[in-house]
């Protein structure tokens, strides 16, 4: 039998597969604007410049000639959508409003890990994109996430909340299907913890311990996207970044890296916790906001908060 062009499973390209999943022409018309400027991003990443900008971001950390450049072109594209109403980007210290009647509202972290480009270790960009002008909203309220990982592959993993997709890009710099439906089991044997162990609390070190009685394996990069998509894709295993002594919140940001994540976990099956509550239920009080996070299979995380519970 001859097969309609693009119907084999490794042909479906992205937007095709949001016109048979989704029936929202304009989602499909953000999430495809994103898959656009990955191209330039990945580009600017191969190709640009691996110095500062001179410039520091709301966090005050040095912003590198990448973060600001890979910014800039997601909010472009963003912009030229023209469906979008409010972006929040972890780079600029204030909530960007594009167009009132706009039907979505987008946080991005444009270039995570970007202090990882200089020794050539894998960088992403995490979306998270809400109906209405409101970016300042629980996670729970989102329509849909997305990750882009620029790797030895360039993948992108996206959900619009009925399951997780994985796309890798082709010769062509178009987005083909992988995998649908991307699984987490009930528990795993990899673990990826960031923060300095010396400054974990006892429930934290305890949980530690736990895993490494049970055998798991270290998996550390140090990025947070490669590092989640490692959990995801071997389908198991935990990441988190948890409260540490003089940072009780940890490091990793709700509105820009920790929702979108959790959304997409939680998709796929897993969970998403701050140790003692659900990180798509946490309230957001600002965009600046940071949490502790511990994500990945159900019973990692559930077993993360009991020794939280108890230990502290
Ligand atoms: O260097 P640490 O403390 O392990 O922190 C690593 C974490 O910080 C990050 O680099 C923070 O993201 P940015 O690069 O966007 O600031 C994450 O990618 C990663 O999970
Ligand atoms: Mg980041
Ligand atoms: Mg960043």
């Amino acid at each position: 039998m001859v097969r309609e062009p693009g119907t084999t499973p490794f042909q479906v390209d992205l937007r095709r597969h949001l016109r048979e999943h989704e029936e929202d022409r304009d989602l499909t018309r953000v999430i495809c604007e994103i898959a656009t400027a990955s191209r330039y991003v990945i580009n600017a990443i191969r190709t640009g410049d691996l110095g500062v900008a001179g410039t520091s971001n709301l966090y005050g950390e040095e912003q590198l000639a990448l973060d600001v450049l890979s910014d800039r072109i997601l909010r472009k594209r963003l912009i030229h959508s023209g469906v979008i109403s409010t972006i929040a980007s972890e780079e600029t210290d204030e909530i960007i409003n594009v167009n009132l009647n706009g039907k979505y509202s987008i946080t991005y972290d444009p270039l995570d890990g970007s202090s990882l480009v200089d020794v050539n270790l894998a960088v992403g960009t995490i979306i998270g994109i809400y109906r209405g002008d409101n970016v300042l909203q629980r996670g729970r309220n989102m329509v849909a996430a997305m990750y882009i990982l620029y790797g030895p592959r360039c993948t992108l993993v996206y959900s619009t909340g009925s399951g997780v997709h994985e796309f890798a890009m082709n010769s062509l710099m178009e987005y083909t299907l992988i995998q649908e439906h991307v699984k987490m089991q009930p528990a795993g044997t990899i673990y990826s913890p960031g923060g300095q162990r010396n400054k974990y609390s006892p429930g934290v070190e305890k949980f530690i311990s736990s895993l490494e009685a049970k055998g798991s394996k270290l998996r550390y990069s140090g990025g947070f996207v490669p590092d989640i998509n490692q959990v995801l894709i071997k389908g198991q295993g935990i990441f988190m970044y948890p409260h540490l002594e003089g940072a009780p919140n940890g490091k990793l940001r709700l509105l820009y890296e920790l929702n979108p994540m959790a959304f997409i976990m939680e998709q796929a099956g897993g969970a998403a916790s701050n140790g003692r509550e659900r990180i798509l239920d946490i309230e957001p009080e600002g965009i600046d906001q940071r949490s502790p996070v511990f994500i990945g299979s159900k019973e990692d995380v559930a077993m993360a908060e009991k020794f939280i519970a108890e230990f502290g």
